[in-house]
């Protein structure tokens, strides 16, 4: 049986794209995304589940800088799972919308519903918590009147009632999850069909001039390399320094990644793979 850790608590999306993806495995939760990863690389647990991309609000930075500056482990997969958001109260909230005092939620829930907090409840206090799950536990452990941003298993988990269901902004709403681990081995407790396969590369340029990025994308881009991803983020040594994170629609090969290596090698670029993996489209 395979060590699992995921951002907890309970009732998290995080949790629900684990659930969806792997079965009766031992499930463990970490307070932050940081914790969850370091576990991976201490091997205290075998896989690690953390998320990466929201639909509405973007890149989850938190674990894209961390598995690019402090911790480095392969991705072995990754998981998609729709999201969907509800305002959750305690059950015995009788009173209307405008008498909420306080909204809790992981930032990048309440970004996901800022259009709805801001027509609906402007003069709410938002309060942001290391995940929808831990904002769900809060409410329920208080007398004051404060609501939660989360989904339907933390308000069975925490006994909250479902004040008003699907507040995201925007319908199409999913979030990937990156799966984490030392052994790429650990990716057939994924019982599900694969859907398509991708590698992810972070590329660092030698220095700032005049059609570097040009360059590095048309190495891809005359191979037919699609490109499914292309992100910007600050290498944290100064203004104007960036590395960039690409995402290519197709697994590894021997033929076409190693001559792209050695191209952008020759422009001065520093190429490193951070997986190359399935992608399971789930639903929860
Ligand atoms: O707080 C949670 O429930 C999480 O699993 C984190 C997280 C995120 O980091 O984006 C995951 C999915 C949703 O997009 C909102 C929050």
């Amino acid at each position: 049986m395979k060590k699992i850790g995921y951002l907890g608590p309970k009732g998290t999306f995080t949790k629900l794209a684990v659930d969806a993806a792997f079965n009766g495995e031992d499930k463990q939760s970490f307070e932050t995304i940081p914790e969850c990863i370091d576990a991976v690389q201490e091997e205290e647990i075998d896989i690690g589940v953390v998320p990466v991309e929201n639909a509405i609000e973007g890149t989850v930075q938190l674990t894209v800088d961390y598995l690019v500056h402090q911790v480095r482990l392969p991705i072995i997969a990754e998981v998609v799972v729709p999201i969907q958001q509800h305002l959750l109260v305690r059950p015995d909230f009788n009173g209307n919308l405008t008498e909420i005092e306080e909204i809790h939620s992981h930032s990048h829930a309440i970004a996901q519903c800022h259009q709805y907090i801001h027509q609906n409840i402007p003069k709410a206090a938002i309060r942001f918590t290391s995940s929808t799950g831990r904002a769900a536990e809060i409410v329920s452990s208080s007398d004051q009147t404060i609501a939660a941003i989360g989904n339907k298993l933390a308000a069975s988990e925490y006994g909250l009632r479902i004040f008003k269901e699907n507040i995201h902004d925007y319908p199409n709403n999913h979030t990937r999850f990156a799966v984490l681990a030392k052994d790429k081995n650990a990716v057939k407790h994924i019982k599900h069909p694969v859907e398509t396969e991708k590698t992810t590369l972070l590329i660092t340029l030698p220095s700032d001039y005049a059609g570097a990025l040009h360059q590095v994308l048309s190495a891809f881009a005359w191979r037919k390399m699609n490109l499914s991803k292309i992100e910007s983020r600050p290498m944290k040594t100064g203004l104007g320094n960036y590395f960039f994170i690409i995402d290519v629609n197709q697994p590894y090969d021997e033929v076409l990644f190693p001559s792209v290596k050695a191209e952008l090698e020759a422009l001065g670029c520093q190429v490193t793979i951070l997986g190359t993996y399935p992608v399971f489209n789930l639903n929860v």
